[in-house]
């Protein structure tokens, strides 16, 4: 996910501009119309991998070892671009894969003019010295905003891996490192540690990980946290999720906590707000000023946060990936007589994030009896290649 991925505000944006276009140079945008009927199909690949791919006559003929899928209503260029800009609202639980023609009968091919096709599955927004490829997403936000208690439901979900600064280096008290009694005064105080300290430990928890996504939660903490971060890793994050809360419900939560902390007592917390107001807000300015930051209201209850940044990691993780991978299929649209005569248009398709991964290089999309004299049928297209 780097700067080859389009997001999906920059995806909308496309789709009114073609929308503006099409209307401008007076084309009618049809969309599919009433008597289209449509599947989105999953293929056992095993089964079909050494077959050619086949055209299906009639919209009932189809192969029988599959999982069918109904396509959503079909939806017009306007539309997509409502529903893809939603997508970033909310959570899907089920597929969509929206078809757009833009003259009757008219598909595209995804080589041409196919700003989606290049994704580069090796893109990552940074690299560790050992060359291996990584995502960050920096959590951020007051003490007791939640970061945690969220990240662990990311880590359930999205399959990243949880690095707490301040679990690292209360760790590093713990294992009697020479910095330690540093450290505890530090955390106690409710100052933060100098960088080289931290940016070592998350350094190497990141390259001791053999995975390549990383939710790295309660840091930059301070501009020189981040700045020694970018410099010593090169990593830029993918975004920083930013809990925003009250004060006094995070002095509830804190004091609530229960964890033996202990910098979990009025006097600390109170320091640790004040230092996060003076040091921590301006980090998130400025990646707020990169367009960086997704802000959350920590201030709702756990599932209700939770259903707010899931929404944030669906697109990210697997939406966009999805359905860039989908618009990489060819449709072909044959007439009665067999004759192929596609030619141009976009298809763009949407997963949602636990079928995608399963789905990415298995489906098939069927389209039948979308014009009167047209019977379509596209079926294993090339997905081959996807991996
Ligand atoms: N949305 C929430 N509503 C109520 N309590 C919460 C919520 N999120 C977390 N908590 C509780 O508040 C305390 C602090 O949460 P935690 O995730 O440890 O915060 P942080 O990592 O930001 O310091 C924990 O006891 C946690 O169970
Ligand atoms: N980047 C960081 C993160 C935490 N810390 C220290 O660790 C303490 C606890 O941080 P934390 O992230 O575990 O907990 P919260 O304060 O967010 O509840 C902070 O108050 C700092 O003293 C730090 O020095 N530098």
């Amino acid at each position: 996910m780097g700067s080859e991925v389009p997001s999906l505000s920059s995806v909308c944006a496309i789709l009114n501009q073609e929308e503006t276009r099409k209307k401008a140079m007076g084309v009618e945008c049809k969309t599919i119309s009433t008597n289209f009927e449509s599947n989105a199909l999953m293929v056992d690949r095993k089964k079909d991998i050494n077959k050619q791919p086949k055209v299906n006559k009639m919209a009932n003929n189809v192969t029988s070892d599959i999982d069918s899928v109904p396509l959503d209503t079909p939806i017009s260029v306007g539309q997509l671009a409502k529903l893809l800009q939603q997508l970033n609202q909310r959570d899907l639980d089920h597929m969509i894969v929206p078809i757009v023609l833009n003259e009757p009968g008219w598909l595209s091919l995804p080589d041409e003019g196919n700003q989606f096709n290049h994704h580069n599955e090796q893109e990552a927004n940074g690299s560790l010295s050992n060359k291996k490829k990584v995502t960050v997403v920096f959590v951020l936000g007051g003490p007791g905003s939640g970061k945690g208690t969220q990240c662990a439901n990311v880590v359930q979900h999205f399959g990243f891996t949880h690095l707490s600064a301040g679990d690292l280096l209360r760790a590093e008290i713990k294992s009697g490192s020479e910095n330690g009694t540093m450290i505890q005064n530090m955390i106690k105080e409710g100052k933060i540690v100098p960088s080289e300290v931290t940016v070592k430990l998350l350094q190497r928890a990141m390259q001791e990980s053999d995975n390549d996504k990383f939710l790295i939660d309660g840091f930059p903490r301070n501009e020189e946290n981040r700045a020694a971060f970018e410099k010593v890793t090169e990593i830029e994050p993918e975004f920083v999720l930013f809990f925003e809360c009250s004060e006094e419900e995070m002095e509830r939560r804190l004091l609530n906590r229960n964890q033996g902390r202990e910098d979990d007592n009025i006097d600390t917390i109170r320091k640790r707000f004040k230092v996060f107001l003076e040091s921590s807000l301006p980090v998130v300015e400025y990646y707020g000023a990169k367009g960086r930051v997704r802000k959350i209201d920590a201030g709702k209850p756990i599932e209700e946060v939770f259903e707010t940044v899931k929404a944030i990691f669906t697109p990210i993780s697997e939406k966009v990936k999805c359905y860039l991978r989908i618009s990489l299929f060819v449709i072909s649209i044959v007439d009665t007589h067999r004759h192929t005569i596609v030619k141009g248009g976009t298809v763009f398709g949407c997963v949602d994030a636990a079928t995608a991964p399963a789905m990415a290089n298995r489906i098939s999309i069927k389209m039948c009896r979308m014009l009167q004299n047209l019977q379509v049928a596209t079926t294993e297209a090339a997905g081959h290649n996807l991996g």
